[in-house]
């Protein structure tokens, strides 16, 4: 059961978007870290998603006994030994990555090996012998969609998942807020730092080596500041650092949607400003929640939330969008800011963003004071210290 999905390049696939994705090179870029024990410990040690996922799982264990559960992307096994121990008759752990060997000696060693059939293979290629009541799954990236996970997950369900199947999670939100930070002003000194170093390398490759090369400040400066301050940033931020009300960009019913409906994320949402202080970006998080569904809704409910916290914060961090340069703002400005997400058209597991911002000054009343367009941001990614962009 299940073939294999190291795919090779030039290995051909569509997506759900109808796009051809290559799955060797998809492998290459996506799947490959999963493959290390290392990368999967970072998430085995991140208590607030452990703990979530934990308490769902085992506070609402009637959910789960004598059901048969499919786990996408099980990693290490971790969710698969979980539903299996609160009570699953049966539970397909499917994952891509050479992780099921490890799985494998997880899932034995921990005498279980009757219950869970860990399955090596993409999720869109492997073949169940039945339909199941619960696929559980974390398939979160950073900001919620960046790695576009979830695609899988809708292909498992709609596959899969009987009519009256529970989705773990079961809803999950995109939330944006105002903020400070120095990271700006840090980036805007690495920008500078690496324009200052171009210029003294124009002028010594034309000194030493008779050549010209100031053609090329323009493309190198554009290149710079799509590093540098286009870029969005991971950040683990402090309550503090936000400085306006948070606000929902988007909603997913897990049971529902579409992956149409995430492939774009839009909002224009309003904030008041709280504090006199700078406005330097804005921050974006996700929670996702365990409710179970409508005719068997969870005991227990539980949230998982990776919003800005003193002693409660998770690896996703947040995700920061830098402006530049800041603005000042004093409390009770207020803030319309326009958002768009949409997928990288060169590689669909990362974002383009798009950002805007109108802002009323609270002294001028009513009077517009300022709209601001940024260049698009890229949500990227880093794959063992080197920052792939896109
Ligand atoms: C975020 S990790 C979660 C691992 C584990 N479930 C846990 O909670 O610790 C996601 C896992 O899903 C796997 N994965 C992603 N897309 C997949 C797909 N389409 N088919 C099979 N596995 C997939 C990845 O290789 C990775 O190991």
């Amino acid at each position: 059961m299940g073939s294999t999905s190291n795919g090779v390049a030039g290995d051909l696939t569509t997506n759900c978007n109808g796009v051809s994705v290559d799955k060797g090179v998809d492998f290459a870029n996506y799947f490959c870290t999963y493959g290390f024990l290392y990368h999967q410990k970072e998430m085995l040690c991140d208590r607030v998603r452990m703990d979530a996922y934990y308490n769902a799982i085992f506070q609402n264990k009637e959910h789960f006994h004598g059901k048969a559960v499919l786990d996408v992307g099980t990693g290490s096994g971790i969710l698969a030994i979980w539903s299996a121990q609160a009570g699953a008759r049966k539970v397909y752990a499917v994952e891509a990555t050479k992780m099921t060997e490890h799985a494998r000696e997880l899932v034995k060693a921990n005498n279980l090996q009757d219950v869970i059939e860990v399955i090596e293979g993409s999720m869109e290629d492997v073949t169940l012998p039945e339909k199941v009541d619960i696929i559980i799954s974390e398939w979160m990236g950073y900001f919620l969609l960046r790695e576009s996970m979830f695609d899988s997950v809708i292909f498992a369900r709609d596959r899969w998942l009987k009519p009256d199947g529970i989705m773990y999670p079961s809803h999950a939100r995109m939330w944006m807020a105002p903020m400070r930070s120095g990271l700006g002003d840090q980036k805007m000194d690495d920008y500078e730092v690496a324009m200052n170093d171009w210029h003294s390398f124009v002028d010594d490759t034309k000194t030493y080596y008779g050549v010209d090369m100031s053609v090329l400040t323009k493309p190198f400066d554009d290149e710079q500041k799509k590093y540098y301050l286009q870029t969005s940033l991971w950040n683990n931020l402090h309550p503090q650092q936000i400085i306006g009300t948070p606000a929902i960009i988007k909603e997913i019913n897990c049971l529902t949607a579409s992956v149409n409906d995430v492939l774009n994320v839009s909002s224009n949402f309003p904030s008041s400003i709280t504090e006199r202080t700078r406005l330097c970006g804005l921050a974006g998080w996700f929670d996702v929640h365990f409710r179970g569904n409508r005719d068997y809704p969870a005991k227990h409910e539980i949230e998982l939330t990776t919003a800005p916290s003193l002693d409660n914060g998770t690896h996703w961090g947040q995700q920061v969008f830098l402006l530049h340069p800041p603005v000042r703002v004093s409390e009770g400005d207020d803030l319309m800011v326009s958002f768009s997400m949409s997928r990288s058209k060169e590689n669909h597991r990362l974002m383009e963003v798009e950002l805007g911002y109108k802002y009323f000054d609270s002294t001028l009343k009513t009077v517009f004071a300022e709209e601001i367009t940024t260049e698009p941001v890229s949500l990227c990614w880093s794959c063992f210290g080197a920052t792939l962009k896109v």
